[in-house]
């Protein structure tokens, strides 16, 4: 075995300060617990694994408990005999396009385990829930396609049997009627009346009619109200996004370009007049590019429109004036005077003409007018704000920049044009939205999750919209496109800088990539619908919180996570497969895994605004995302349990050291326990390096004896002081703790756990906060109760208060029947904090946590994702302590001007 520090990382072993190594850190450890950290274990391993869907779990759905709370306000929809999926389908067909909202909801998998139920006891959540929801966990998912193919999009309602679900009267609804007579559908748009027919012979379902003003309104609202980066603005290439006050919202002007044009203003839910339109838009642009240049398909044209130059074609004021500007009335040579002014010349035919020119003049000419009308409008009812919809914008940039370029030339920048993400499925949203009693409208931001479209990426528009139906269909997707050795791109809507209409009159530059098709599909992401989530109530302010420390806008931060993330993958297959037991059918989802995540990270790479604002947190969630779609629930299992084990087997060496000192010195070597346990990362490059050259302990001990203060950022004494006092002086303990928990292991053994017990000692409640599910080596609160009782066998302290906390299992047998009620220890708790990332967005925590943040006053969040990552800047209402060892170099100059193995002790007392 090799000697403390003798193997290890250069860097690490050359920490700053002395190289001695004092006598009695030594003694905290001196039992080997003779396992390899870089040994990997292929067995399989039984436990604590909890089935998931590929979602955040929704939280305490259970049906049973549910359905017979009758007596409960907005009692819980909940359908009989549920066991697979229930779909919700609305439609909005257009004369273009057929636009499909469609809601899955997964069964919910989540286990009513003893925890749960004694913390909710405990907490005072009844049912599982502190109110009952009307809507249901599950997700949207947006799909579309073209009219003149509606059978496409009939094979496709059939293959995913979306219809099945969709019975007006809910509670009714029976999985197993073949006829699926009383089935009805709502939709909207012309084809509502057109295909109602259709609808009825081949899928036997009735199509329920539902206004189209009425609904692109209610399906604007919702987004503008419910999504956080819905709305962008788009300037000379630039995206973004505005952060919307709900209370000025009102009033608007909603232009909507599909084939035609709609604009509508807006005053209020459902308070609107249609106040104009034209009848020259989105068909009129493909209609006639159609006929002009012999495009096959409407991407083609708008590809076209990107090597155009439309001096060509547009009579330039320059043409009219010899080449001079008409500058008395502020109009340069370039502005176009006449779109197609120069095709009257007698001496050519349309062959003379290059399609690509022709394209973009039509581009230009349509969006200028439309954004023209648009302007007259808002000026006509004093409206600052026009927001564009339809899926005649499709993303496209240039399309977005010269309607901005129109409303803000013409209004002298007094009005702004927005765009929306979901610029297409407005009206199908609002459909959805009509159906009755889902309570859709209810659901507030945090409660809805945007989640990276998880079906295998796109190419070619061949595969019709998130998700693909099952496991297997992905794989062979997957499959299908490596044979074929076809590169797998996720499709992007070219944004090229400087492709500005700004100046009016700029020829676009051309960036020579093709505008992949179906792109739109993947410019919006599942909707997650997570009822259960809830704002973290201790957030100083809920508004101005963002949980992101590094700024991915920066195409270089973008670029050094995107390498990082990138390059640990092949060994995280090589895990996630062996938590699988490396069997051909884990080796076959690895393989998928890698190409769907990597094809992700690439898209996000060309377009990182793409899904909304992106964070390092949504990168690293979407790799755990990813993990799960593919089936790997716990892909760093066996190495937690491995590592959970050995530093159980030190744990008692450790308290009773710990025990000999005073409190003064015990603080401090409870704190420095924490910094130096955070070590054990198995998502950094460096610790990972570091694991293959030496064993848990060898490094938890070296870790140890480099922890001299002072840390990089160390507000050490202002913690102590509140803690213990200066002089005579005795602060009142805190009254509860939320601790957030990192890693399994000696992280959260060896560190996290002597730090509540000390807590504990003081009399102040712990309320141990771990993830739902698992990502990475995070340790979740499915395992932690057993972790805690195995602590607790060598811990008076940690056993009484795990009683009384309802921790383990004897007392919660006890406390069901009373016997333990009204012990008159201080509690530890586990509740869950409702996300599965090594990162956390406190604006959407799960009803436990919320809870049982009701009664703290004292946070401690802990370790590099969810303290530096995230919340480095965060602000609370009470006390908060962020501890985190930083294992990147990188991170470690950005953040503290330091070096990687340096440590954060960040105290903020409330005020
Ligand atoms: N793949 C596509 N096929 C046809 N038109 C498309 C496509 N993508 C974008 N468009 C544009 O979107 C317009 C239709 O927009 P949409 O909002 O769906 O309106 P509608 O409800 O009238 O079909 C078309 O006229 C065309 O300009
Ligand atoms: C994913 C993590 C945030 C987890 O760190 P933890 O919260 O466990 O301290 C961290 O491992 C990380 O940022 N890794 C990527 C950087 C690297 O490999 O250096
Ligand atoms: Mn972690």
């Amino acid at each position: 075995m090799a000697s403390p520090g003798k193997n290890l990382h250069p860097e690490l072993c050359g920490l700053k300060g002395s190289n001695q190594e004092p006598d009695d850190k030594n003694q905290l450890v001196d039992k080997e617990a003779g396992l390899s950290g870089g040994e990997r274990d292929m067995a399989p391993v039984t436990g604590n694994s909890i089935h998931r869907s590929g979602s955040r779990p929704q939280l305490d759905l259970s049906k049973a408990e549910i359905q017979g709370n009758f007596e409960e306000r907005d009692p819980t929809i909940l359908l009989p005999n549920q066991s697979d999926d229930i779909s919700h389908l609305a439609l909005d067909i257009g004369g273009s396009l057929i636009k499909l909202v469609y809601f899955s909801r997964h069964e919910d998998q989540s286990v009513d385990d003893k925890r749960k139920r004694s913390i909710k006891q405990r907490l005072g959540l009844s049912n599982g829930n502190r109110r009952s929801y009307p809507v249901l966990g599950g997700r949207l998912h947006f799909v579309k396609f073209e009219t003149s193919k509606i059978n496409e999009c009939l094979d496709f309602i059939h293959s995913k049997q979306l219809h099945r679900g969709a019975c007006n009267d809910l509670p009714h609804w029976h999985s197993d009627d073949p006829a699926n007579e009383n089935a009805i559908i709502k939709a909207t748009g012309g084809g509502a009346y057109k295909f109602a027919d259709l609808f009825k012979e081949r899928l036997g379902v009735s199509i329920e009619k539902e206004d189209e003003m009425d609904c692109l309104v209610a399906g604007a609202n919702f987004l503008l109200k419910a999504i956080r980066h819905e709305a962008f603005t788009h300037m000379e290439g630039k995206k973004e996004f505005v952060q919307l006050d709900h209370n000025e919202l009102f009033p608007y002007l909603l232009v909507n370009i599909g084939s035609g044009v709609s604009m509508i203003k807006v005053d209020g839910d459902g308070k609107f007049q249609r106040v104009s339109g034209t009848n020259v838009g989105g068909g009129t642009y493909w209609g006639l590019g159609r006929l002009l240049t012999k495009c096959n398909s409407f991407d083609e044209l708008l590809e076209l429109s990107q090597k155009g130059d439309n001096s060509t074609i547009d009579m330039l004021v320059g043409d009219i004036y010899g080449g001079m500007d008409y500058s008395k009335i502020g109009l340069s040579a370039s502005t176009i005077a006449s779109s197609f002014g120069k095709t009257i010349s007698v001496n050519k035919e349309l062959e003379d003409y290059r399609p690509e020119d022709i394209s973009l003049s039509l581009l230009r000419m349509i969006s200028y007018n439309i954004g023209q009308i648009s302007y007259l409008n808002a000026l006509r009812f004093g409206l600052k704000r026009i927001f564009f919809g339809g899926f005649f914008i499709r993303g496209h940039a240039y399309t977005m920049d010269t309607i901005s370029f129109a409303v803000h030339f013409w209004s002298k920048g007094e009005a702004q044009a927005m765009f929306l993400r979901h610029e297409g499925f407005l009206g199908a949203l609002g459909a959805f939205m009509s159906y009755e009693k889902h309570g859709l409208d209810d659901l507030l931001a945090h409660q809805l999750v945007e989640r990276f479209p998880m079906g295998a990426p796109y190419t070619g528009g061949k595969v019709h919209g998130p998700p693909l139906g099952d496991l297997n269909e992905k794989i062979s997707w997957m499959e299908k496109f490596l044979q074929k050795r076809t590169e797998i791109t996720a499709p992007v809507p070219t944004a090229p800088p400087g492709t500005t209409g700004l100046g009016g009159f700029e020829v676009p530059l051309s960036k020579g990539e093709t505008l992949r098709s179906d792109a739109s599909a993947l410019n919006v992401g599942v909707l997650h619908l997570v009822p259960t989530l809830e704002v973290f109530p201790l957030l100083a302010d809920p508004k101005t919180y963002e949980p992101n420390t590094i700024d991915l806008s920066d195409h270089s931060e973008l670029e050094y996570w995107f390498t990082v993330l990138s390059e640990h993958v092949p060994d995280l297959v090589d895990k996630a497969v062996a938590s699988e037991g490396g069997t051909d059918d884990a080796k076959r989802r690895g393989d998928a895994f890698a190409r769907a995540f990597s094809a992700h990270l690439r898209r996000l790479m060309e377009e990182p605004t793409a899904y909304g604002k992106l964070g390092l947190a949504n990168l690293l969630e979407l790799r755990e995302e990813c993990l799960r779609e593919f089936q790997f629930f716990d892909a760093y299992r066996s190495i937690k349990q491995r590592e959970n084990e050995a530093s159980l087997a030190v744990l008692p060496d450790l308290l009773l050291e710990l025990d000999s000192m005073n409190e003064e010195a015990r603080l401090l070597t409870l704190i420095e326990g924490v910094l130096a346990a955070n070590i054990f990362d198995w998502g950094s490059r460096a610790c990972v390096d570091l694991y293959h050259k030496g064993t848990i302990i060898e490094i938890y001990r070296m870790s140890r004896n480099k922890m001299q203060r002072p840390w990089r950022v160390d507000d050490f004494d202002a913690f102590r002081e509140r803690m213990l006092g200066s002089g005579d002086e005795r602060p009142l303990p805190h009254k509860r703790a939320l601790l957030f928990v990192d890693n399994s292991g000696a992280d959260v053994v060896l560190g996290m756990l002597p730090l509540a017990r000390e807590l504990l000692r003081r009399g102040t409640e712990v309320v141990l906060v771990a993830n739902s599910l698992p990502a990475l080596n995070d340790v979740t609160a499915m395992e932690l109760p057993d972790i805690v009782a195995e602590a607790a066998k060598h811990c008076d302290i940690l056993r009484r208060a795990a009683e009384a906390g309802g921790l383990i299992v004897d007392a919660m047998i006890d406390s069901a029947d009373g016997s333990k009620e009204g012990s008159s220890f201080v509690p530890l708790m586990v509740v869950e904090n409702g996300c599965g990332s090594p990162c956390i967005d406190l604006r959407q925590v799960s009803s436990e946590l919320a809870a049982a943040a009701k009664d703290a006053d004292l946070v401690i969040l802990e370790g590099m994702g969810r303290a530096l990552h995230t919340n480095f800047n965060a602000q609370f209402k009470c006390d908060a302590l962020k501890l985190a060892m930083v294992k990147n170099q990188r991170l470690a100059e950005k953040l503290i001007k330091g070096n990687i193995y340096d440590c954060v002790c960040r105290y903020e007392p409330s005020h």
